[in-house]
């Protein structure tokens, strides 16, 4: 089977456990990206994958191989890591056809792939400059034209775009998603950037505390995440505290709630709505079952979106995020309003 493959794989630092337990099977030519707060163990376990860090206990396979013992330059992988910097005594043009020398490619070849790679990261003309020449950000892209040069079948990729500006950043974004797709790569990918995450994988893994919180496309995980973890850390998120009353879920104000997958189990827990699956009407407008009475507590313009905060009757904070078009109704600070949202886009989370 090729693509990665971690059985079971556990590491601690001392009495602090880093990764527990982890097992994951990434399919050749998966964009997996790994999200997840600082400390959560992204880095960890792309270096177990890597060969940088040992596992404690578990086993790594690369390409069906089991690499759990191999030494990082017997993998095969190409990578780019936060700390992995250029060779300050080479420049440009031989940092990125570094892989290629060594694989002893002909020097015609060589040329070719190298200007096609230093196009892709916007650095043609820099081929004579060498480290001390160039910003953070123009090192962090030679270090991704390397990485990439001699097209790898599975490329390592540990917060690759961290010190470039928004402009650039979704550029590359674009680029590499392009590139990986065109040659078939796998890559995986470390960020704590969930919009980055959304935009590029196929599949993410959400890690806290050493293990995989939720795992999925990106549509499913923001969707429908199943901790309030996951909701929170995949962009905003509206949590509003419910119970279940003579067999029927109520929410603040005692008002009924509905949400489309209540299988009626759950007795307390959490109703979770996206911003911009929330919308506001005037008082008494709302459908009964899935309204909420409220206050607009505040209102921000973001550019295209108008974000209204509404406290409900319990003091929780709603947001509701409308796109900025011609016509949207205003509800100033102070107004009541009734807050809305359609069954199907709530979900209920346990505590
Ligand atoms: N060599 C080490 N010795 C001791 N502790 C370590 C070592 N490497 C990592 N850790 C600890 O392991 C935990 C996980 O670190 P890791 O770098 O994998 O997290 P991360 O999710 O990548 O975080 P970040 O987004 O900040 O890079 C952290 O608490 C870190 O301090």
């Amino acid at each position: 089977m090729s693509g990665i493959r971690l059985e079971n794989v556990f590491k601690a630092y001392g009495d602090a456990t880093v990764v527990r337990d982890l097992s994951l099977t990434i399919p050749q030519g998966e964009f997996f990206t790994l999200l997840g707060p600082s400390g959560s163990g992204k880095t960890t376990t792309l270096s177990i994958i890597a060969g940088f860090t040992m596992a404690d206990r578990g086993r790594v396979f690369i390409n069906g191989r089991d690499a759990t013992r191999a030494e990082p330059r017997e993998r095969g992988l190409g990578m780019v890591f936060q700390n992995y910097a250029i060779f300050p005594h080479l420049n440009v043009f031989e940092n990125v056809a570094f892989p290629l020398t060594v694989k002893k490619v002909p020097k015609v070849e060589i040329a070719k792939r190298v200007a096609d790679a230093l196009e892709m990261v916007k650095l043609t003309g820099f081929e004579r400059r060498y480290a001390r020449q160039l910003s953070g950000g123009q090192q962090q892209r030679v270090a991704l034209a390397r990485a990439i040069v001699a097209h790898p079948p599975i490329v390592l990729m540990d917060e690759p775009l961290g010190a470039l500006d928004k402009n650039l950043r979704y550029h590359m974004q674009m680029e590499i998603k392009e590139i990986s797709t065109r040659l078939g790569m796998t890559v995986v990918y470390v960020t704590h950037d969930q919009e980055e995450a959304l935009t590029m994988s196929d599949r993410i893994a959400i890690m806290n505390g050493g293990v995989i919180a939720q795992m999925g496309p990106p549509r499913e995980v923001y969707e429908r995440p199943q901790s309030a973890f996951v909701a929170k850390f995949l962009g905003e998120a509206d949590l509003i505290r419910v119970e279940r009353q003579s067999g029927c879920l109520v929410g603040p104000g005692s008002l009924p709630v509905r949400a489309g997958e209540d299988n009626g189990s759950l007795q307390k827990g959490q109703l979770f709505l996206r911003p911009e699956k929330v919308t506001l009407c005037d008082p008494g407008t709302g459908e009964a079952g899935c309204t909420l009475r409220g206050k607009v507590h505040q209102v921000a313009f973001l550019g295209n979106v108008i974000r209204f905060e509404v406290e409900l009757e319990d003091g929780t904070i709603i947001l509701s995020d409308v796109a900025n078009a011609a016509g949207i109704k205003n509800f100033p600070v102070g107004a009541a309003v009734d807050v809305t949202w359609l069954p199907e886009h709530a979900r209920l989370l346990e505590d």
